[in-house]
């Protein structure tokens, strides 16, 4: 596994969870950026582009705290960077999470908008994309990847929705729901990794963890 530090590019303590239930001790460093998306993109762009977008910030920051270059700012006339055979660099990583069945799905911005998604999803498959980017900071070497699981859900009632809403906290979930809590008796099956439906695919990026200082 590499020996790179980790900074956590989010403020999910879903995803700060999954890092740390692996053996990792990520340090925090939430993203704060606009998370619109551009007119018309598909889900899987949507996801990859936030988490491409969370990483650049934080790097950014990290670069700026430092005084290193960006070396995607360079031109191509400037010397580049050194190669950096130490293992000193951290490792960025950010991710971003939707639900989409028809339309993409984020985290609902009230209780109505709650309802509509929980409605949707009902007695049927939607799938749960999340987007996930790695960049070496103050490197060019990045990766993102966006990973898909296929939830069903049970054919539950418009009051267990509204039970649901008043009980949980559904505000900070894509889709409306966590398939870590409650919720979880309403969902009949997945297909594909359980905890990239709560936000970030271990397994993967592992992979890529492996051999970040192998590859070419
Ligand atoms: C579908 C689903 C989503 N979620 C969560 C994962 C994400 O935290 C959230 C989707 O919002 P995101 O915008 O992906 O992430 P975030 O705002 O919580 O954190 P940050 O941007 O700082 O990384 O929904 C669950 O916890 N369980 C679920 O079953």
């Amino acid at each position: 596994m590499t020996e790179h530090e980790i900074i956590l590019a989010s403020q999910s303590p879903r995803r700060v969870e999954i890092l740390r239930s692996h053996g990792h001790n990520p340090v925090i460093r939430p993203a704060d950026v606009d998370e619109s998306l551009p007119e018309g993109i598909g889900p899987r762009d949507a996801v990859m582009f936030l988490s491409l977008k969370k990483a650049r910030a934080v790097e950014l920051d990290y670069l700026r705290e430092k005084g290193l270059p960006d070396p995607a700012s360079l031109s191509f006339g400037d010397a580049p960077e050194e190669e950096h055979t130490d293992s000193a660099r951290p490792i960025i990583l950010a991710a971003d999470t939707v639900v989409y069945k028809e339309e993409i799905m984020g985290k609902p911005k009230d209780r109505e908008e709650a309802f509509r998604m929980l409605a949707k999803i009902r007695n049927d498959v939607h799938y749960v994309a999340t987007g996930v980017t790695l960049i070496e900071a103050g490197t060019l070497r990045r990766r993102t990847f966006c990973e898909v699981t296929k939830v069903w859900c049970r054919d539950y009632t418009d009051r267990e929705i509204l039970d649901y809403i008043d009980r949980e906290q559904p505000y900070d979930k894509a889709g409306a729901y966590a398939i870590q809590g409650p919720f979880r008796e309403h969902i009949h099956h997945i297909e594909g990794y359980y905890d990239n439906v709560v936000g970030l695919p271990y397994e993967p990026v592992a992979r890529l963890l492996s051999g970040w200082d192998e590859e070419e």
